[in-house]
């Protein structure tokens, strides 16, 4: 068991994360631990936690899987869980899932009689390398992605990779990207060893070291700035146009994975990369098309643009009517608070969609 250093939170990667909840759980009442779940990790994830001590007198509840499920409705399910079962200020919430459960689940207890402790227990690789860790909780609202929500840092952490095991292959190369990410925004060898990872063969060892790699990349960041008035833009990078890919393809009935979205939305950020902080045109022709070779394209023509635009006006990290980026000069080095013109951000979309293999 390694624990990262980390600012508020225990980041705590794990082969036993039954004695880790154990020994968690062990300093709360016992009748004052509370379980969230969604309908894929009750089944996939729980049988796992079986032997948790104390877990028959753990209450549990449930809320529908799926990001069209991240919202209001479900939050209040968790709220209301909470109120009828008696949770106080000094109880316990598990969030056991991937990012859309414990950012819903984080939520609920960030907020409820305002706020009681939570832990993460992230059960995607997503989840792993990024969602579970940062304190950014909430869900999406309006159209618009985590437009609600708070940052809140949870108790602790336990990342088990043993849950990666039984998550389909788009959802794995959809946490993939943000490891990519973490990569392209701190550590050029970082970016090298996550390359190297062979997607088809699956090595569980090795991915262990990769996320808690990748996680203390993320780490990094939060810590220099937790509540996101600066540096931590950088883990933004590729959310601008990521997000209005993600929000356009809900909205059009074709929802695509988050991690998909922000893979496409790099694609076109690097052009921005080049065009304003100076990243190579090597850089930007090698990045984009290898991302491609992963990630295909997310289909869009011209007559979206306005669409997509309208989305990103919304991006949380905007001031007034300027759309802000987190650009990349280079591989491990960002450039926060950069204001592209309408015009240029025309011309990035243009670029990512005559990307081709
Ligand atoms: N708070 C943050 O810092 C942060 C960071 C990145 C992403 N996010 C958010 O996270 C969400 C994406 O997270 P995600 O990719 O984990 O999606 P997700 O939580 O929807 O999980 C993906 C799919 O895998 C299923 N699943 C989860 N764990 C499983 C397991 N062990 N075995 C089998 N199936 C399993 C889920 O039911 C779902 O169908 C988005 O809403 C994104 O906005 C938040
Ligand atoms: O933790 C952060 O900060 C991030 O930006 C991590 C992102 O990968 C993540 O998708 C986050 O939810 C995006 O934040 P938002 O503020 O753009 O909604
Ligand atoms: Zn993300």
């Amino acid at each position: 068991m390694n624990n990262l250093p980390s600012y508020h939170a225990a980041v705590t990667v794990t082969d036993d994360v039954v004695a880790a909840l154990s020994q968690l759980i062990s300093r709360y009442p016992e009748d004052k631990v509370f379980l969230v779940s969604e309908s894929n990790t009750t089944q996939f994830c729980l049988p796992v936690l079986q032997d948790v001590i104390g877990w028959e007198k753990v209450k549990k509840t449930e809320v529908p899987a799926g990001e069209e499920n991240k919202k209001l409705s479900s939050v209040e399910k968790i709220w209301m869980f909470l109120s009828q079962n008696g949770a106080d200020r000094k109880s316990l919430v598990i969030n056991v899932g991937g990012g859309m459960l414990t950012d819903l689940g984080s939520f609920a207890a960030s907020t409820y009689k305002r706020g009681m402790d939570f832990v993460n227990v992230p059960t995607t690789l997503l989840s792993q390398v990024d969602a579970s860790v940062g304190g950014k909780t909430g869900f999406n609202f309006n159209g618009f992605k985590n437009e609600i929500g708070v940052i809140n840092q949870p108790k602790d952490v336990i990342i088990d990779t043993r849950f990666l095991k039984t998550i389909d292959r788009r959802n794995f190369v959809s946490g993939f990207a943000e490891m990519v990410k973490h990569g392209l925004i701190r550590s050029a060898d970082h970016l090298k060893e996550v390359r190297n990872y062979d997607l088809d063969l699956l090595n569980y060892e090795a991915l262990a070291g990769l996320i808690a790699r990748s996680v203390a990349i993320k780490d990094y960041f939060v810590d220099k700035d937790p509540t996101e008035k600066n540096i931590r833009k950088a883990l933004n990078f590729g959310h601008t146009i990521g997000h209005a890919f993600e929000s356009y393809a809900m909205t059009s009935g074709k929802p695509i994975l988050h991690g998909y979205a922000v893979a496409y939305g790099m694609m076109a950020e690097l052009y921005l990369s080049h065009k304003m902080a100076g990243l190579s045109s090597r850089d930007l022709k090698e990045l984009s098309y290898w991302l491609m070779t992963i990630y295909g394209k997310f289909d869009i023509t011209s007559e979206d643009y306005d669409a997509l635009l309208s989305l990103m006006s919304h991006d949380k990290k905007n001031e007034g009517k300027r759309i802000n980026f987190t650009l990349l000069p280079k591989v491990g080095k960002v450039a926060i608070d950069q204001d592209c013109s309408r015009d240029l951000i025309i011309e990035s979309l243009d670029f990512y969609r005559n990307l081709s293999l």
